[in-house]
Formats: structure tokens, sequence, C-alpha cells
């Protein structure tokens, strides 16, 4: 199977996992990403069995408008049934690198909301450790060189990510040769920087269920 297939199958299992406890009260998170995309496209075929979404970036929420989904913002929501969103890499815990598509501060957000996370992803995504994918760390345009020397102090190859302005107007460090070995606490302590608005490991708030596509088909993971 190709990438794009595998990315299909999870969004399809995502789809049956939500399904049962779809209403007409339910409004479900949705993140961004090559792989979230796919389960929108097919959420739209479930359009009416469920309220409407919040999404996590301005890309998604155009992919649903176009699907005729309705929005929501958070705040007029409060607590969300589901969110369902990729991942640059996960772990066994379901620990996560998220960001690539630099829409980690909206989906942290939203996926806070969240009653369950639901992550989908294809094998290529899981690792033993994280880290391989260069981390995300959104900050404060101001901040970048102040945020890149801490980030550096911590063991990082801080990158600044040219020409992309994040959905907050903020910018975007990606933190090169930097294996995590304890994912909260080096998203606590990046967290602690000055200037740093989010980072992309979602440690403390993990996945609860990884939606893993594979060769033998889509496996059911729960964190260990
Ligand atoms: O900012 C982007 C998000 O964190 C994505 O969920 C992540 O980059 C995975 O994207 P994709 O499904 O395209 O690999």
């Amino acid at each position: 199977m190709t990438q794009d297939e595998l990315k299909d199958a999870v969004a399809a299992a995502a789809i049956d996992e939500i399904r049962p406890n779809l209403g007409n009260d339910i409004v479900i998170g949705v993140g961004t990403g090559s792989t979230a995309n796919r389960f929108i496209d097919r959420l739209a075929e479930l359009r009416g069995d469920f309220r409407g979404a919040v999404a996590s970036s301005e890309a998604s929420a155009k992919r649903l408008r176009g699907h005729g989904i309705d929005l929501f913002e958070l705040n007029e929501v409060g607590t969300l049934p589901v969110y369902v969103d990729g991942a640059d890499e996960v772990n066994a815990h379901l620990h996560m690198i998220k960001g690539g598509g630099a829409a980690l501060t909206r989906e942290k957000i939203v996926a806070a909301c969240a009653e369950r996370f639901i992550c989908i992803a294809d094998a290529s995504k899981q690792v033993a450790t994280l880290g391989d994918f260069p981390l995300p760390v959104e900050v404060i345009p101001m901040a970048r060189s102040y945020v890149a020397r801490e980030l550096v102090k911590l063991g990082a190859d801080p990158v600044y990510r040219q020409g992309v302005i994040t959905d907050n107007g903020n910018q975007i460090l990606d933190c090169y040769e930097f294996m995590i070995e304890d994912p909260i606490a080096i998203e606590a302590r990046i967290n602690a920087i000055v200037g740093v608005v989010t980072n992309g490991l979602f440690a403390a708030r993990g996945a609860d269920l990884l939606l893993l596509g594979g060769e033998q088909g889509v496996e059911r993971l729960m964190p260990a």
C-alpha cells in the first residue's frame, strides 16, 4: 500500500471509531494536515449525523466549510467529545511530535478541550524515541533569537522556518539534533522559555488511541 492509501485507511478507521457516538448535539474537534484532510473528506459523508466541527487551523476550517460542515468557535462549545488528528511522530506512550504544518498551537488548544484524542497515522510515524522529526516551537516574532539561544542550551539545534507565519501571526523554530528521552519534562521545559507560545510535543496530553496504518491493516493501539 502507498502512504496515501494508509492515510486513507486510518481516516476510515477513525470514522468507524466515532460513528457510534454521533448525534445532533455532537461537535467534533478536527486536526490539520494530509491525514486529517482525509478524515475531513470522509466526515463529509456523515454530514447531518452530527452538529459540526471545531477546526485546528484556517486550512482545515476552509476544507470543512467546503464540505458544508458547520464550524464553531471553540469558545462557543466548551468540551468536545473527541479530537481527531495526525502526527509527525508518535511513540508507544502515544506522546507525539506535531506541527510539521505549523498548526501546533491551535491543535494543542483544541486537543486540550477534548475528552478523547484519536491519533491517525501511517506506520512511518511510529518511533521508539521522539526527535528524528525536528520539534517545532512556535514563538512570538520578537523573541525568536532569544528562544533559539535557550533551545541551544537544552541541546537542540533550532532552525528558523523561513517564510512561515502561523495562523496566530507567529514564527516557527524547528529543533534538529534533539532526541527526546523524557517528552513530558522537555515539553514543560520549553514552554517555560519566555516568548514560546507552544511547542510541538504533545506529551502531557498525549493521544488516548492510535489508529496506525500498516501493511497488515489498521492497528488499534492504546498508550503503553
Ligand atoms: O501542523 C501540522 C500537524 O501537526 C499535523 O498533524 C502533522 O504535521 C501531521 O501531518 P500529516 O498528516 O500531513 O503528516
